[in-house]
C-alpha cells in the first residue's frame, strides 16, 4: 500500500522507522541556524526551554483527552513525542533507547514490577 503523499514509499514505514527518521532530522537540525530551524532555536534556548515545552505539550494532551477530542489528542501527542525526542537528543539518546526499555519490561505486569520495588534485594 502506498501513501499518495509519498508514492516513493512502497510500504508505510513502521512507527519505529518514523521515530528513527525524525530523530535523525533532529540530530542534524540541532546545528542549524536558529533563525531557520525550530529544533535549532529550541536547542539554542537550552534544556530548561526544551523541558518547558515537554511539560506544555503534555498538558495539551491532557486537555485534548479531557475534551474527548481524538484528533486533537493525536495532534498534541505528536507534539509531545517530537519535543521528547529533542530532550532525548540532548543526552545523545534516541527512540531505540526508550524502545529497548519498553521491550525489557515486556511480560512483567506493572503491578508486579511496582510490588517488587519495595522488596529487599534477594541474597
Ligand atoms: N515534527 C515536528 C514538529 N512538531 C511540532 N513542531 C513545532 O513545534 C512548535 C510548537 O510550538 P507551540 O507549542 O507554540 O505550537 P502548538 O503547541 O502547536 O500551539 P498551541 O497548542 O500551544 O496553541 C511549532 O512551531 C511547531 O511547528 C515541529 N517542528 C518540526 N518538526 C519536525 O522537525 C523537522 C525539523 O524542523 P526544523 O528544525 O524547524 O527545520 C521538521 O521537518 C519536522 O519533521
Amino acid at each position: 500500500m502506498t501513501n499518495p503523499a509519498a508514492p516513493h514509499l512502497t510500504h508505510l514505514p513502521d512507527s519505529a522507522d518514523t521515530l528513527r527518521a525524525l530523530a535523525a532530522v533532529i540530530a542534524q537540525r540541532r546545528a542549524a541556524d536558529p533563525g531557520k530551524s525550530y529544533v535549532a532555536k529550541l536547542v539554542h534556548k537550552g534544556l530548561d526551554s526544551m523541558l518547558k515545552k515537554v511539560g506544555e505539550e503534555a498538558t495539551e494532551v491532557v486537555i485534548a483527552a479531557k475534551d474527548g477530542d481524538r484528533e486533537q489528542v493525536v495532534y498534541e501527542m505528536a507534539d509531545l513525542w517530537f519535543h521528547s525526542l529533542i530532550v532525548l537528543s540532548q543526552f545523545d539518546l534516541g527512540p531505540d533507547d526508550v524502545l529497548a526499555e519498553l521491550r525489557r519490561r515486556e511480560g512483567l505486569s506493572g503491578l508486579q514490577e511496582f510490588a517488587q520495588r519495595s522488596q529487599p534485594p534477594q541474597g
